[in-house]
């Protein structure tokens, strides 16, 4: 896309808006390492980032987003409280519609922050809200920790609630591992012949793949005790497509979850969480009484996020991507600090698309 002056000089403004709150303006390298920074993003992002080879660092990719590597920074030089803006460019391929730019400039805000959780959210949100208060925008919010804590709690293999939290962002396949576990639908054919052999190591035809015969022996170990596991029970299951299906003004979401949380408890801390994020937000003063709450919002962006998501979008008829996003990232900040973590927020707004409303309105 060709970010014109005015692009750029709106990117300014709300830069400065963002460093009046005390955030400390930063940036990061176009150039990042790939490698297992990669994995971080999640599927979405790996398939789109545009990669290229660097004869002494490696595989390279040209900045997907700014939040890995400012984590990176931020946790190179201890983990003490912060506030950081920055202003740029990402890169992300667009296979799905070319008419969607494969360049776009963000303005970003990443608190990190333990002190107050909820309000650090509240404050990323309400900032974002309040760079976008001449448009007409819909806010979408969510909570990726309730449905990690859902799943935490389920009362089957330590094994496959590590598949379910693995593809919670895959909901397709999310949904049909769940209707497996619960005996809803029949393992694939395929493993079934295989597990209903005595000794299947002595019938398989010779290795040509890159799997040792240990690695096989392994894999089939775990096929079995699979196959052996109790199913999760139907009252479990209906739990979880109950919360998956939460979609409420926020007040009612969280009477909701509470309802829910009766017989899941292990998502009442994070539904705690969610309370003190809508008296924070009201604080700041967000319309919390007609927000919009949805459990599963949020599962197929990022896959760093562990809590609160959120996102604000135009009328769909514009066919705009979210003018902005953002969300809590706790985890990201524990892998990339060698296992001392911080709590962390942030979000980013796209000039160009506030622009593009403004126009249209
Ligand atoms: N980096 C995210 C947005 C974000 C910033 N901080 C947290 N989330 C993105 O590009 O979508």
């Amino acid at each position: 896309m060709d970010t014109g002056q005015d692009s750029w000089a709106r990117a300014r403004r709300y830069q400065s808006v963002i460093a009046g709150q005390g955030a400390v303006v930063t940036d990061a390298d176009y150039l990042q390492s790939a490698g297992t920074l990669l994995d971080l993003y999640g599927e979405d992002i790996r398939a789109r980032a545009f990669t290229t080879h660097d004869p002494v660092r490696g595989e390279q990719m040209l900045r997907p987003d700014f939040t890995v590597p400012i984590v990176q920074q931020h946790m190179a030089h201890g983990a003490e409280p912060a506030r950081y803006t920055y202003m740029g460019k990402v890169f992300r391929k667009q296979e799905k519609d070319e008419n969607r730019p494969t360049e776009f400039v963000q303005v970003g805000y990443e608190i990190f922050d333990g002190a107050n959780p909820a309000a650090a959210d509240a404050e990323v949100f309400a900032t974002l809200a309040g760079l976008l208060s001449d448009v007409e925008v819909t806010a979408a919010t969510g909570d990726i920790g309730v449905l990690r804590a859902a799943v935490e709690g389920l009362k089957t293999t330590k094994r496959r609630r590590a598949a379910l939290l693995r593809h919670l962002w895959r909901p397709r396949r999310f949904k049909a591992l769940l209707d497996r576990y619960g005996g809803r639908s029949d393992m694939p054919a395929a493993r079934a012949a295989l597990l209903a052999q005595d000794d299947p190591m002595a019938q398989m035809p010779p290795l040509l793949g890159l799997r040792t015969q240990a690695e096989i022996a392994e894999r089939i170990e775990v096929l079995r005790e699979d196959a052996a596991a109790e199913p999760i029970s139907a009252v479990e299951l209906d739990l979880i497509d109950t919360l998956l299906k939460v979609r409420e003004t926020a007040p009612n979401a969280l009477v909701a979850l509470r309802d829910l949380s009766v017989d899941l408890p292990s998502i009442a801390p994070a539904v705690d969480g969610i309370a003190r994020r809508l008296d924070a937000l009201a604080a700041r003063g967000i319309a919390v009484d007609t927000l919009p709450f949805e459990a599963s919002y949020g599962r197929t962006s990022m896959e760093y996020y562990d809590g609160f998501v959120f996102g604000f979008s135009a009328d769909p008829r514009l066919n705009l991507p979210p003018l902005a996003t953002g969300g809590r990232y706790d985890a990201l900040t524990t892998v990339l600090g060698g296992g001392v973590g911080v709590p962390a927020v942030g979000g980013v707004i796209r000039p160009d698309l506030v622009a593009a409303v403004e126009a249209a309105q």
